[in-house]
């Protein structure tokens, strides 16, 4: 997942796109961008680090305009270069850049089509440099001098005949305005709002309510799946359905990880879902473990503290905050690389002795992926002196590849593929181990919106909601992406690849 933010203002965007990526943060720790329009300008900032690091006062005071995109990224698909950090920018027609959250199922075969076809070059390694040209070769086929809306969304309805996956983006077109579109499963997030000012209504497009809260913007509602929303210089907002057949399929990761408690994602809380996947829980503990010794419940911060609370009242047990977290060191699974993960877990996290010693303690994560933290995590709480240490997961075991926008492209890397729970509990080293079921945390989220009839819940179930996912794809993925590839720097050569098909 990436954070993504577009806004058309009255006044300058450059703080507030900013402050929105602060927000955003969580979505993507690698590198940051913003971009803005002014007067006929573009004015772009980009680079690898955290948003705070990125942009300098100099650079803010660059970044001039009443619009803009803005981008923080966590690599999913070529390499973590700066020059695939985002916005991209393409000039030709008019001008366009993007920001992109998600993943493109059929990048390499677009690629290859729009290089030997549509006679496009693409510089990077980048799926969302593929989708930003896309939109370019739709919008430069209609040959006009000046788009309207109903062009501009007629590319967009190109756009989803064209590019499989997930992908919920952000375009700014030059001298017109913010394009908001997520693709017809509405995979990854999308929202948009509005706040009035003295000078009129302004308009912003976030991956998450959150960002437009604490910017004093009032959520409108999600973009709905295939839907595309666009702003218009003069403030204007227009929406249109760009896609015939849409699924609403959110990503339930969203609800378990990804995305801030304090966000709305199609209409559910993700706070109270995730109080939900607590008592889920609880009920099953109590169904499976009628006749345990548990003492207190614990939440491995920071992300499972909140199912934690409701898992220990339910279960009528202490919740006690037995590890404090550094808050200075960032999220370790969205981190590049297995080795900075295992370092950053001892870095992050320290614990209480008196809250383990002689303890049997019940550990809660929202989830357990590569088992990094789990282990570790186990280690610790019996140093600090626990008696007993049990381990649940708030999410089922995670057993498939990600292909929508998470980095989880090897099945072999994840600690629950091919793996009994049994087997999972030694290998983690607990007493005892728990899950929570499938179908559970489908009604925690539901409840929230019982609209919701469908999820994609493919690392739980190996059931992919774009109906383009073979065993060859994610045999390819895994030896792109995977641990091993790139620990060679595999990544970074298939650039060359485009040589190779010119000569
Ligand atoms: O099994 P693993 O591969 O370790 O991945 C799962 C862990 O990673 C995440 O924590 P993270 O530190 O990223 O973020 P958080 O502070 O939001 O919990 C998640 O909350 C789990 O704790
Ligand atoms: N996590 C994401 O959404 C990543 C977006 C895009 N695929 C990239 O790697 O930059
Ligand atoms: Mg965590």
């Amino acid at each position: 997942m990436c954070g993504v933010i577009g806004m058309v203002a009255r006044n300058p965007v450059n703080q507030a796109l900013y402050d929105g990526l602060t927000v955003l943060q969580h979505r993507g720790q690698d590198a940051a961008g913003i971009m803005t329009f002014d007067r006929g300008r573009l004015h772009l900032r980009k680079d690898n680090g955290l948003v705070r690091d990125v942009f300098s006062t100099q650079d803010m005071m660059q970044l001039q305009g009443n619009m803009g995109i803005g981008h923080c990224r966590y690599p999913t698909a070529g390499c973590a270069s700066a020059a695939e950090a985002q916005p991209f920018y393409v000039n030709s027609p008019y001008g366009l850049s993007i920001a992109h959250n998600g993943n493109l199922t059929n990048a390499e075969d677009i690629k290859r089509d729009l290089f030997l076809e549509d006679l496009r070059h693409i510089n990077t390694t980048s799926d969302s440099e593929i989708l930003l040209n896309v939109f370019a070769h739709k919008l430069a086929e209609l040959g006009k001098l000046r788009v309207s809306e109903s062009d501009i969304f007629d590319a967009v309805s190109g756009i989803h005949e064209r590019c499989h996956g997930g992908y919920a983006a952000v375009a700014m077109i030059n001298g017109y305005g913010v394009l908001g579109f997520r693709d017809r499963k509405g995979i990854r997030p999308l929202c948009f709002g509005s706040r009035e000012t003295d000078a009129g209504v302004e308009y912003m497009i976030a991956s998450e309510s959150v960002a437009l809260n604490v910017l004093g913007f009032r959520l409108i509602r999600d973009v709905a799946p295939g839907e595309a929303v666009f702003i218009d210089l003069e403030g204007n907002l227009h929406t249109r359905q760009c896609a015939s057949e849409t699924q609403l399929s959110p990503c339930i990761f969203e609800y378990v990880y990804l995305s801030r408690p304090d966000s709305m994602l199609d209409d559910v809380s993700v706070y109270k879902s995730r109080l939900r996947m607590g008592r889920m829980l609880a009920r099953k503990i109590k169904r499976e473990w009628a006749h345990h010794n548990i003492d207190v419940v614990i939440p491995i911060p920071d992300t499972s503290r909140t199912s934690a609370l409701d898992l220990a009242n339910d279960l009528n047990l202490r919740y006690r905050e037995g590890f404090i977290k550094n808050r200075y060191i960032g999220r370790t699974f969205i981190m590049p690389g297995q080795a900075v993960r295992e370092k950053s877990v001892r870095q992050k996290l320290n614990p209480i002795e008196l809250e383990f010693r002689g303890k049997n303690v019940l550990l809660l994560d929202d989830s357990i992926v590569r088992g990094t933290t789990s282990e570790q995590i186990i280690e610790m709480a019996r140093d600090a002196g626990a008696n007993k240490v049990f381990f649940a997961s708030a999410a089922p075991p995670v057993r498939y590849p990600n292909v929508y926008g998470i980095d989880m492209p090897a099945a072999h890397e994840l600690l629950a593929h091919d793996r009994s729970v049994e087997e999972i509990r030694q290998t983690i080293g607990a007493d005892g181990m728990i899950y929570q079921d499938l179908e559970d945390l489908k009604t925690a989220v539901r409840e929230g919106n019982r609209d919701l009839q469908a999820f994609d819940c493919s690392c739980f179930d190996g059931k992919y909601v774009t109906d383009d996912i073979s065993v060859d794809y994610l045999l390819r993925l895994e030896a792109e992406r995977g641990e091993a590839a790139r620990q060679v720097g595999h990544e970074s050569t298939a650039v060359n690849e485009l040589g190779l098909v010119r000569s």
